[in-house]
């Protein structure tokens, strides 16, 4: 790990990068990035050795190509009306078809989902509507070589109702479906609001999750030494695994964007 910690450095101080050193395929959100041109942020991940950006769609495709890099996430439908309400299922799988179609032509790998909003839907209904929806869905899924990853999200601070709020549920989703090309996004963010104990869920729990998101907590900023999670051990425990998925950085710099992004990206080279 060759990274300051703080992430507050002049430029000309820290050390480059190069996360392709390491063994995690590490890759970032654009939508954290917002002040930044989806080609600038592309060519400063590729400069850093990521191999890819999350939660883009095909018009942002040709940009990721120029770089050499690939849509590590591609995204679909609503956060909030997801699978968990049946309400929402026509147009969230019209979506998820949609974005399948798209990642696939490319020889990409993931495509997003959410349970959604609750909305007083108890939680062994929302499991059978999410495992109804999935069942039609994940066959497209696995004909065109793409995983489906449900994203694990905390209702405690930044989606109050969100169904998918914790492990043992989404596990439990990913039993019931009992497809290779449907997994959780295990954001370690979001679960250590909910349940915390993050390195041991995921050796307890790594088959079920196809893929990880970053952010310091409380804050979601920089994954600095003024939050409580401390990556490199994080990392290394997921690399360790032989996990080779993708490894997204997704915090909303307080500082410098690009500081904060080398900085995470070298404690995660591991
Ligand atoms: O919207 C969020 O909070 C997310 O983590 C999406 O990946």
């Amino acid at each position: 790990m060759g990274g300051s910690l703080r992430g507050d450095e002049p430029e000309s101080a820290m050390p480059s990068v190069d996360a392709k050193a390491g063994r995690l395929n590490q890759s970032v959100c654009k939508w954290c990035y917002n002040g930044m041109s989806l080609d600038e942020l592309a060519s400063h991940a590729q400069s850093m050795g990521l191999v890819g950006i999350d939660l883009l769609g095909p018009a942002d495709f040709p940009t990721l190509k120029k770089h050499g890099l690939v849509c590590t996430m591609v995204g679909s439908h609503s956060l909030t009306n997801g699978l968990c309400d049946t309400k929402y299922h026509d147009e969230a799988l019209e979506k998820m078809a949609d974005a399948i179609a798209a990642t696939s032509a490319e020889g990409w790998r993931n495509v997003i989902c959410f349970s959604g909003n609750a909305r007083g839907i108890d939680r062994k209904v929302g499991m059978k509507n999410c495992v109804d929806a999935l069942r039609k869905i994940v066959p497209v899924a696995e004909a065109a070589n793409v995983t489906l990853q449900m994203e694990l999200l905390n209702s405690k601070v930044d989606h109050a109702d969100y169904m998918c709020d914790n492990s043992e549920w989404g596990v439990e989703l990913v039993k019931q479906v009992a497809s290779d090309n449907f997994k959780l996004l295990y954001d370690i963010y979001h679960m250590q609001i909910m349940e915390g104990d993050i390195i041991r869920t995921i050796e307890k729990n790594h088959p079920y999750y196809g893929h990880y998101h970053t952010a310091g907590n409380p804050g979601r900023h920089e994954l600095d030494d003024t939050q409580e999670l401390f990556y490199p051990p994080i990392a290394r425990a997921i690399a360790d695994i032989g996990y080779q998925g993708y490894f997204a950085h997704e915090f909303i710099p307080a500082g410098d964007p690009l500081k904060g992004l080398r900085s995470a990206v070298a404690q995660c080279t591991v």
